[in-house]
């Protein structure tokens, strides 16, 4: 569960007088998500999501990702709208923590998705990259290779307690990756974290995008890697390369993937397998028992890296290049 910071039914009450949101109804934590809180309320007008921003979220980059979300939803990209307040400002502060208040998006997100479902989200992330191009602010991916250096340094003398031999496993990856990364392929707004769980279906119709919190300028085809690392992996770790075919052909069915974005989808997989290896693990070895946050497992994502390791192009996620 990630409710982190507790708000009291005064402050709350308080904070919406900031906004034209009608009268609090009722609120209760969300149980899911890991790097905010987030509370449903329900007013006398609609239903509003309150997210107050935690200890990943720097505070500077709200105004891009609170100002993305409003880009986005004003070139038709299904994704929630924050909330002005009526002064104006999208953020306010509650409990001490940064706080804003954004729109309900109606669905579900998908436990059990199939390939007709990558099929939308391909499709989705990349009209997602297109309505970002002319995106005026920036920020720049901190976990890109660089970040994932300062990660590793604060994981690595305990790796070996996941699994042995991990110490070394890593470390060479990391040296690969930063030598062989990619440097000259289409750049733009990505997602970077466009799990299932941040993306809402009602019945088989995409209905929306949430969390923009870890989006930044960075290779369009990285946000590929990391939907096909998160998407198209069954439970027991096999790749379902029907559901990887889908996914790319919906993603390109908008936007082309050029020959060298394809020649780098296997090298950018590792490395956004690393990334979510990398924070999850992170996680696991800090997060105190009984935290009211659910861990994710690194392993799934170590498994997922060493099958990216083996592909020799491409063409082997379900394409024919
Ligand atoms: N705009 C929204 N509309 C409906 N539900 C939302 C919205 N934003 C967040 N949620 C709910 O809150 C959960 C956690 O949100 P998320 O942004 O993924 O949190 P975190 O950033 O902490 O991972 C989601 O799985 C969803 O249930
Ligand atoms: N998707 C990441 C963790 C971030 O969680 P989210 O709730 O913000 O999507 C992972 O699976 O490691």
């Amino acid at each position: 569960m990630a409710v982190y910071t507790d708000i009291s039914e005064d402050d709350l009450k308080w904070f919406l007088t900031e906004y034209d949101a009608g009268t609090l109804l009722s609120y209760k934590g969300i149980a899911e998500g890991v790097e905010n809180s987030n509370f449903l309320l329900h007013t006398t007008k609609d239903p509003l999501i309150l997210t107050l921003y935690e200890k990943r979220v720097e505070k500077n980059d709200l105004p891009f990702f609170l100002g993305l979300m409003q880009h986005l939803a004003a070139g038709g990209v299904s994704c929630p709208l924050p909330l002005p307040r009526k002064d104006g400002a999208l953020l306010g502060t509650l409990s001490d923590r940064p706080a804003a208040l954004i729109s309900f998006l109606e669905g579900m997100w998908l436990r059990k998705p199939e390939a007709k479902h990558c099929r939308e989200v391909g499709k989705a992330l990349a009209k997602m990259h297109v309505a970002g191009e002319d995106f005026a602010l920036k920020r720049p991916n901190a976990l890109s290779v660089d970040g994932w250096k300062v990660l590793w340094e604060k994981s690595e003398a305990r790796a070996d307690e996941v699994e042995k031999g991990l110490q070394n496993e890593i470390s060479a990856e990391l040296d690969f990756l930063a030598t062989h990364w990619p440097k000259d392929l289409p750049v733009g707004v990505i997602h970077a974290d466009l799990f299932p769980d941040n993306v809402f279906f009602l019945g088989d119709e995409l209905s929306g995008l949430i969390d923009f919190y870890f989006a930044c300028n960075d290779l369009l085809a990285y946000d590929v890697s990391i939907i096909l690392n998160a998407w198209c992996f069954e439970k027991d770790g096999a790749y379902n390369i029907t559901k990887g075919m889908a996914m790319l052909e919906g993603y390109q069915s908008v936007r082309p993937l050029s020959d060298a974005e394809l020649t780098a989808l296997p090298i950018l997989s590792r490395g956004s397998a690393l990334r979510f290896f990398l924070t999850r693990l992170f996680d696991w070895l800090t997060t105190p028992e009984g935290a009211l946050v659910t861990k994710k497992d690194p392993l799934e994502y170590l498994r997922k890296l060493r099958f990216h390791r083996q592909i020799a192009s491409a063409a082997e996620y379900g394409l024919a290049v």
